[in-house]
Formats: structure tokens, sequence, C-alpha cells
């Protein structure tokens, strides 16, 4: 599937990857055998790892953290869907952080190119928050294409 379009999207300045870490106690309504958290691991390693995207900036949006803090505070426990998550508190702030990490880890050991690490921790629904975030990164990737070529310094 991804083979497919890869070749379509290796001229893109950049790909977002949205990933509902809220769902680390869900599994997939096609496949009620695999984690939606686990899925988002293998989909983020077979883009990061794909070699027609190695030049195509990855930006990744660690979304619905609103509903992470709600779920964390009703009592459900990382540890229990994420093993390797193991005695961490169960707050938002070290979930969110070991998630962070586990993308990066991936991203940093499975890409053919070095890459910077863009993310962000999201709820894409607070349109305002969402709004400023994207306009960050726009401004962000134009800078880069200038000083790719050389406009700026
Ligand atoms: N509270 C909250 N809702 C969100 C967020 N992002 C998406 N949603 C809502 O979640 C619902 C499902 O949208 P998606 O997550 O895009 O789609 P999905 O992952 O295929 O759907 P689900 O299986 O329902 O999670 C929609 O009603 C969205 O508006 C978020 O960050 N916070």
């Amino acid at each position: 599937m991804l083979a497919a379009w890869a070749p379509y999207f290796d001229d893109m300045d950049a790909i977002i990857f949205l990933a509902p870490i809220s769902c680390f106690d869900q599994v997939l309504e096609e496949d009620h055998k695999v984690n939606r958290l686990e899925d988002s691991f293998k989909l983020w390693t077979l883009i990061v790892s794909n070699e027609l995207l190695k030049n195509t900036n990855l930006i990744l949006f660690l979304n619905k953290i609103d509903i992470l803090r709600t779920k964390l505070s009703s009592g459900v426990l990382m540890k229990d869907y994420v093993v390797s998550y193991g005695d961490r508190p169960n707050d938002v702030d070290h979930t969110a952080a070991y998630l962070r990490r586990k993308f990066g880890g991936i991203l940093h050991e499975r890409s053919p190119s070095t890459r910077v690490f863009y993310c962000h921790f999201t709820t894409v629904t607070d349109t305002k928050s969402t709004k400023l975030i994207l306009t960050n990164l726009k401004d962000m990737l134009m800078r880069q294409n200038l000083l790719k070529t050389n406009l700026i310094n």
C-alpha cells in the first residue's frame, strides 16, 4: 500500500503524520487483534524507512493529547497496554514524553538519511492552536527552501 503511494510524495516539502496517542488501549476496527498504537508505530516505521521519502521532511503530530490526559486521569494505565512503559508515572507528561522518544528512536534508527525529528503534541480539534502550529511549520519550511536555494543565509 505505502509502496504504491510513496512515489507521488517524494517531491513534497513535508508529510504530516498524525498518530492518535490516546488510542494506546484500543484496537483497530478492521482487525481487533491489532493495537492502534502498535499500528501507528508500524506505519511510522514504514514511512521513515522508505527510500523514496528520504528527502521529505517528516512532521509527527502526536495527536489527541486532550483525550490521553482524560483517559489517564480516569485511571487507565499505560503499562497495561504498553508493557515496555513499566513503572513510570502514569501522567500525561511522562507518557507523552515516552511515546515521543519511541517515535523519535524509530526515525533515528530506521531513516536512510539524517533527518530532524519534528514532533508536536496536538489536539487538532483545537483550531486556534493547530493553526499556529501549521503557520510555524509553513514558515520553517519556507525558510528551509530559501536556505537551500541560497536566497538567504
Ligand atoms: N478531542 C479530540 N478529538 C479529536 C482530535 N483529533 C481528532 N478528533 C476527533 O476524533 C474523531 C475521529 O477522527 P479521527 O481521529 O481523524 O479518525 P479515526 O482515527 O479514523 O477515528 P476514531 O476511530 O474515531 O479515532 C473525529 O470526531 C475528530 O474530530 C483531538 O486531538 N482531540
